[in-house]
Parts: structure tokens; C-alpha cells; sequence
């Protein structure tokens, strides 16, 4: 049973889904699809890439100790052709990519050569190796080619494709139920009732937890008894690795969340000493993890980027995942906080010497038009005043 009398620190939390967190089993997938996958094993060159020497100019091909004469072109190799070895004392017509004849060992742009009836005439002082990309030049056979628990970008796919391969080894996407509570909510399309709201959560999670790599599995509103929610979530800890719910985790008579985990597992902590997300409960269901978010729609959102991503990265095995990367920015506001630790959302903008943090206005917790905008959370600690111009720590929101 968590402690409801005091409120944890996010670092609290984090350790507690840290706990016991390993990543998820290892599938072969296409490389077409694994943009945003973290690789399950570290993978090794097959081969030297580039896999011959070539040109790296539309030119000519020669020995370098042929140069400051006129050379008579032998032949022309294109790329994806295969060239003859190099004629004694001729050069050979040559383009990007194309493979290095036998004998040269350096190639001139065509810029630099005057063609000449009876060839083409080569400046004196060319150095070997001029224009050449090397055999291996950029990795050979057996070297590391990306070390296990990379996500692969899209130059990653790019690399492997370059390396032969047409599938890789990365770790299953975490299955997520994200199940919604308040009999308030609607679907947009649907008409509104007086007192009903539109189901916005809804959207914005689906779309953050695709963006930190989740499988949704399950998505359900659930009618606002605690019967419904634990037979919801009873059914959901049997189907998925993370079951999410958003709204019900606070203490109105509605708030059926907690009750409904602890009567099926384990509440490992609840409420934080953030704002906003103060009500967030984190817990289990055997081996099913739960993340109970804030029904406030900026409460959600600041929660699914401080807990859901680390989680979501830690189950697919990606270090990079655990903290948001951070910059300092200038404050472009003022505030001050009380008793918990603000995440204020901010939009940074580099002003030719450093970041500038503008704050959405309205900072409250149901405004999640202070969240359109911003591609950052401005820390600022608890019991604190920020004045214009102060720095302060800006964590960066990117997935
Ligand atoms: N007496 C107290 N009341 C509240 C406290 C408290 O400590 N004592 N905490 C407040 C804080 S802080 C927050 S945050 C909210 C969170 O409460 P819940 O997680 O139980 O969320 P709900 O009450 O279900 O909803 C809150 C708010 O958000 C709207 N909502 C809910 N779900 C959605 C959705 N899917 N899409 C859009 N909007 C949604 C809901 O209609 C409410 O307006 O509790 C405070 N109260
Ligand atoms: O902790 Mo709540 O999310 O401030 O409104």
C-alpha cells in the first residue's frame, strides 16, 4: 500500500519503475519498418563498405605518376559497371561511384583536364589517392556496425541497408491499454450533452505513446464505478505489458482507480510534488505494469512525458528514453511557485545568443493550449521566484 500522506519526488517514481524493469523479448522485423526500434543485439559489418574503391568525382581515372601529360582515354566506367585494369599510360574516363580500374590509384575531376584530340591532358603534381574513396573506408568486415539498445534513425536504416540487411533484431514494442475514466467524456462526432466534454486525452495519449514506441493494444472508456474499473483493468493486466488510465486517480467520490488496482495488485506510490500530475499513481498487476495519470489534460500530458516515456524506453531496452535531454534558457517570464515543483510549459526560441523560454500564460492544469506550442518543460523548483531573465532548466520534449 503506497503512502498517501506524503508526496514522493519524480526521482521516487522513477525508481520505482525502474524496479524489476528489463527490456521486452527480441523479434526480427523488417528493416522498412524499424525506424524508432532499439536494436536487441549489437549487429557487425558483413562486409567493407564501401565494399571496392571508387571515384568520388565525375573525371579521370590514372596513375598519379602519369600526371602533367596527355593521357589517351582506354575506357569508361560508369557506376554499377565493372572496369578493365588500367592500360600502362592512359587514364580512364570515370564517374562518381564508378569502380577504381586495376592500376590507377587516383582520379581528377573533369574540371581540372583538357580534352584533347589525341586525349586528355592531366595537370602536373596530382597526389595518389586523389578522389578515392577507399575499400572500407567507412567500416570493415566484423567491426561494430550499431551497438545493442541504439534506436535506429532514419540514417541507422540507411547504414544497415547499405550493409545487406533486410531485417534486424530489435525488442517488442510494449502492448498498452490506455483505458479513460469520467462518464463526462464523448467522442468528437458525437453530440454534447449539457455538462459532457470531449474525450481530448484520448488523442493526445494515443499519440504520445505511439511516439514512445507502445503497441496500443486496448483503448476503452470505462463507465465511472469501481465495479466497471476493476473488472476493466482485471481484463486489460491479462492482455497488455502497461495499462494506462487517465482521470478517477484523485480522492473525489468518483476516483475509483486505486481502489480498483489495490483490490487486484499492488499501489507501489501515489501522488507527486509536481504541478501538475500531484495525483499520479503508479503500481502493478502481476506482472503488468500501471501508470494512473491525472485526469487534467496538461496533467496528463506533463505525466506521459516524465513517467510513460521512461517507462516505454526501459521495456524497449532504450537508455536514451530515461531522462528528457535539457538545455538552460532565459526565463521570458516571472512566477513563483509554492509547495511543489512547477512544469511550466514552455516554448524556447534561440535568440542569437542563447534560449529564450516563453511561457504560455495560463498555466493551469485543465489549459492544454499552454501545451500546442511548447517543446519544452521549464523546471522550477518548489517555493521559488523567477524573475525575467533568470535561467532556468528547460527539459526538452522530444519522443
Ligand atoms: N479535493 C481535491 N480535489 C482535487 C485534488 C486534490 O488533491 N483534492 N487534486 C486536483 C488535481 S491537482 C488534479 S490533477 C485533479 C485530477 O483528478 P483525477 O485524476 O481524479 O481526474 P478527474 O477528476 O477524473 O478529472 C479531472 C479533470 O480533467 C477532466 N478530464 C478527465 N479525463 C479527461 C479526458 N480524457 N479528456 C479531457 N478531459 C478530461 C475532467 O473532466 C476534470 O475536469 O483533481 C483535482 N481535484
Ligand atoms: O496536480 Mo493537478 O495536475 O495540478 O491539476
Amino acid at each position: 500500500m503506497a503512502d498517501g500522506g506524503r508526496l514522493h519526488t519524480p526521482q521516487e517514481a522513477l525508481d520505482s519503475l525502474s524496479r524489476g524493469l528489463a527490456p521486452l523479448a527480441c523479434e526480427w522485423v523488417a528493416l522498412e519498418v524499424a525506424g524508432d526500434r532499439v536494436l536487441a543485439q549489437t549487429l557487425h559489418a558483413r562486409h567493407d563498405t564501401p565494399p571496392f574503391d571508387n571515384s568520388a568525382m565525375d573525371g579521370y581515372a590514372l596513375r598519379a605518376a602519369d600526371s602533367g601529360k596527355v593521357l589517351p582515354v582506354s575506357q569508361r566506367i560508369m557506376a554499377g559497371q565493372q572496369a578493365l585494369p588500367l592500360e600502362a599510360g592512359t587514364c580512364a574516363r570515370i564517374f562518381t561511384g564508378a569502380p577504381l580500374p586495376e592500376g590507377a590509384d587516383s582520379v581528377i575531376m573533369q574540371e581540372e583536364v583538357d580534352v584533347r584530340d589525341d586525349g586528355a591532358f592531366i595537370p602536373a603534381g596530382l597526389a595518389a589517392g586523389n578522389s578515392v574513396r577507399l575499400k572500407g573506408r567507412e567500416i570493415t568486415t566484423g567491426t561494430e556496425l550499431i551497438a545493442q539498445g541504439t534506436r535506429l534513425n532514419s540514417a541507422a536504416l540507411g547504414f544497415l541497408a547499405g550493409q545487406g540487411f533486410d531485417q534486424v533484431p530489435v525488442y517488442r514494442k510494449p502492448r498498452v491499454g490506455l483505458l479513460f475514466t469520467g462518464d463526462e467524456l464523448k467522442l468528437p462526432g458525437e453530440s454534447l450533452a449539457p455538462g459532457q466534454i470531449y474525450n481530448g486525452n484520448r488523442f493526445m495519449l494515443m499519440d504520445l505513446l505511439v511516439r514512445f514506441g507502445a503497441e496500443l493494444s486496448l483503448v476503452e472508456q470505462v463507465p465511472d464505478t469501481l465495479d466497471a474499473m476493476t473488472q476493466a483493468l482485471d481484463r486489460a493486466s491479462r492482455q497488455v505489458d502497461v495499462i494506462v488510465t487517465t482521470g478517477g486517480v484523485s480522492v473525489g467520490d468518483a476516483d475509483y482507480v486505486r481502489r480498483a488496482l489495490e483490490s487486484l495488485g499492488e499501489l507501489d506510490l501515489w501522488r507527486l510534488s509536481i504541478r501538475p500530475g500531484k495525483p499520479l499513481a503508479l503500481g502493478h498487476i502481476d506482472q503488468c505494469r500501471f501508470v494512473g495519470l491525472a485526469g487534467n489534460p496538461v496533467s496528463s500530458f506533463v505525466g506521459a512525458w516524465l513517467f510513460l516515456r521512461p517507462l516505454l524506453g526501459g521495456l524497449q531496452g532504450c537508455k536514451e528514453m530515461h531522462v528528457l535531454p535539457e538545455v538552460t534558457a532565459q526565463a521570458d517570464f516571472e512566477t513563483e511557485t509554492a509547495g511543489r515543483d512547477h512544469y511550466m510549459r514552455v516554448t524556447l526560441q534561440w535568440d542569437g545568443d542563447s534560449y529564450r523560454a516563453y511561457a504560455f500564460e495560463d498555466q493551469d492544469s485543465s489549459i492544454l493550449r499552454s501545451c500546442v506550442t511548447a517543446n519544452a518543460l521549464a523546471v522550477i523548483k518548489a517555493h521559488s521566484k523567477i524573475m525575467p531573465g533568470e535561467r532556468v532548466r528547460c527539459l526538452l520534449l522530444v519522443s
